[in-house]
């Protein structure tokens, strides 16, 4: 059994808000074998900011190997998990704290900086017999991630009418661009108050996010009313999340969902969850084609280093984006 040490338990919050929708269960789910695909991506996006993808072709046995592989991983005893790690923070094995802001959730995690579309190296000693293994089965999953990543990205500009179909597209799979892969562990939480704070509410800073849980719940998105839906697991498809930068980039026409975890009493959740980012030194401006005639910016310009760096003085359930808007914009319905 894994046992998660300090912070404690009663130092993780309970969920902020637990407005939930009664009964209200539904995620988009778009059949990628369809040629209507790309409307239906375009419309969640718009309207929800979130959606799930079935016939993705992501090989169900490549997902295996690497959940097989983290599993492992978590399995360790808790000394052997702490001694895991990267020179460059935030990367390597984190318990409970999540950033450097003093935000704790009930989860552990391994994250993975990606140099040149492969992991970069994070020191595993007490994890040296598996180590290759798991690193092969890290770096098919980022390829095929990147590919997923790829083609969303293009159906969403082709939804969007830009004339340029990899105008979004080659901004994460340029060899510089600015990529995460993230192994999230949520042991069942013995003690459970209700509602207690898996990970904590917030939007993804970058494009999008591509997000493969095993069959455990937990994970909910914020409507755009506040009110809260908890989305039924389902480990044969991903959960798709805009974040940020590409709300930027359509000039508010997609917005970045919040979204949460919610500690679970008796199951163990295992998540996957690959984060599409743009080079640092890339502007993140809204893309001109988009734009209609006498429509500005919404934000003032910016590059993703500095959104990152700017991010990471942030708290997790911050609103990020407030700091970059222009006081006055005209906005888009
Ligand atoms: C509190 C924080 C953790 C985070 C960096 C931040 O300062 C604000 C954004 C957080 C987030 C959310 C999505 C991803 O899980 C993540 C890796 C990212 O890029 O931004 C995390 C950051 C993190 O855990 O370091
Ligand atoms: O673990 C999950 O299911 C979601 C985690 C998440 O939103 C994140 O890591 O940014
Ligand atoms: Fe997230």
């Amino acid at each position: 059994m894994v046992v998660l040490t300090t912070p404690s338990i009663d130092q993780i919050p309970l969920l902020k808000s637990t407005k939930q929708v009664p009964h209200f269960t539904y995620v988009p789910t778009i059949d990628l074998s369809k040629p209507e695909s790309t409307l239906s991506i375009v419309n969640a996006c718009k309207s929800l900011g979130f959606f799930k993808v079935k016939n993705h072709g992501v090989d169900m046995e490549l997902i295996e190997r690497l959940e097989d592989g983290a599993r492992e991983f978590f399995s360790l005893a808790q000394y052997e998990k702490e001694i895991c790690g990267s020179t460059k923070a935030p990367f390597g094995y984190g318990n409970k704290r999540i950033g450097p802001n003093g935000d704790v959730g009930w989860l552990e995690y391994l994250l993975f900086a990606i140099k040149n579309g492969a992991v970069d190296h994070v020191s595993m000693p007490s994890f040296q017999a598996s180590y290759n293994v798991f690193c092969s089965a890290l770096n098919e999953y980022i390829s095929a991630m990147r590919n997923l990543a790829s083609q969303l990205l293009q159906q969403i500009a082709k939804g969007l009418l830009i004339a340029s179909g990899d105008a979004l597209s080659s901004l994460i799979t340029n060899e510089n661009s600015d990529q995460i892969l993230r192994l999230n562990h949520y042991p069942p939480c013995p003690r459970l108050k209700s509602g207690l704070t898996g990970f904590g509410e917030h939007t993804d800073p970058q494009l999008i996010s591509i997000l493969r849980s095993n069959s455990v719940g937990g994970l909910q998105f914020a409507l755009r009313d506040g009110r809260w839906i908890s989305a039924p697991p389902d480990p044969n498809s991903f959960f798709v999340i805009v974040g940020d930068s590409l709300q930027v980039l359509t000039n508010g026409r997609f917005k970045s969902v919040r979204h949460r975890v919610v500690a679970q009493e008796h199951k163990s959740r295992l998540s996957m969850i690959y984060f599409a980012g743009p080079p640092v030194s890339q502007r993140i401006t809204p893309l001109p084609e988009l734009m209609q005639d006498g429509e500005e910016s919404m934000y003032r310009e910016f590059t993703w280093g500095e959104y990152k760096r700017a991010a990471y003085k942030t708290r997790l359930a911050d609103y990020r984006l407030g700091h970059f808007e222009k006081e006055t914009g005209n906005l888009i319905n």
